[in-house]
């Protein structure tokens, strides 16, 4: 077998017992409400949305199909995970295309863990001088390890203290196809 069919048979495998957490329709409900709110605070600006990839692309989409204002897309490759369960230091893969200077940037990712990337999002933004950094997240992983007690400004869901996957986000790679989150069975 090569290594993606290797990995691949472990994923399945972890896929069998692992619990749902969230269902694609909860997801489509959270999203709506997200989008409500970006609509009212945005209803006199045009802003530019980056998404976070990979994992940011999935809630990116279905987010955006919500909101009815006028915007702009681009997106920022930065990873930390790079497909483990584990973190390290965060790697910068592809930069915005569009400027962000004087711009009103939504950042858009999947999930808010240790905060780590988001903190540095933030900061990338700033330096490169945009008029405002608002951030939207799917889910926020509940436990006391984040830093600086950084919370997102648009906030979809919970989930415990477990690695996740699913809408967007990878068990090794796989499963980011998945309408729902799923929790790795502990
Ligand atoms: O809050 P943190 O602990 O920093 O973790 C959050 C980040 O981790 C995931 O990305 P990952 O590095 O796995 O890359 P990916 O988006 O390609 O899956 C996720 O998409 C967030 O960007
Ligand atoms: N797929 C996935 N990526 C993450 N990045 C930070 N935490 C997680 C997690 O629980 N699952």
């Amino acid at each position: 077998m090569t290594d993606f069919e290797n990995i691949a048979q472990e994923a399945q495998a972890v896929f069998n017992t692992a619990d749902l957490i969230h269902s694609s329709d909860a997801i489509d409900q959270a999203l709506s409400e997200m989008a409500t709110q970006i609509e009212r605070d945005y209803a006199d600006k045009i802003p530019l949305v980056l998404c976070v990839m990979n994992g940011g692309l999935m809630t990116t989409a279905r987010l955006i199909s919500k909101v009815g204002i006028p915007m702009q897309v681009d997106y920022i490759h930065a990873t930390r995970y790079a497909n483990k369960t584990t973190g390290a230091n965060v790697q910068w893969l592809a930069e915005p295309k569009m400027s962000l200077a004087g711009r009103d940037v939504i950042i858009v990712d999947d999930i808010l863990d240790e905060g780590v990337t988001l903190s540095e999002l933030i900061s990338y933004c700033k330096r490169h001088e945009c008029r405002s950094v608002k951030t939207a997240m799917l889910i926020r992983k509940l436990h006391d390890r984040r830093i600086n007690n950084l919370e997102a400004d648009y906030l979809g869901l919970d989930v415990p203290d477990r690695y996740v996957f699913g809408c967007g986000m990878d068990y090794k790679s796989f499963y980011r196809n998945l309408p729902g989150i799923y929790a790795v069975s502990e």
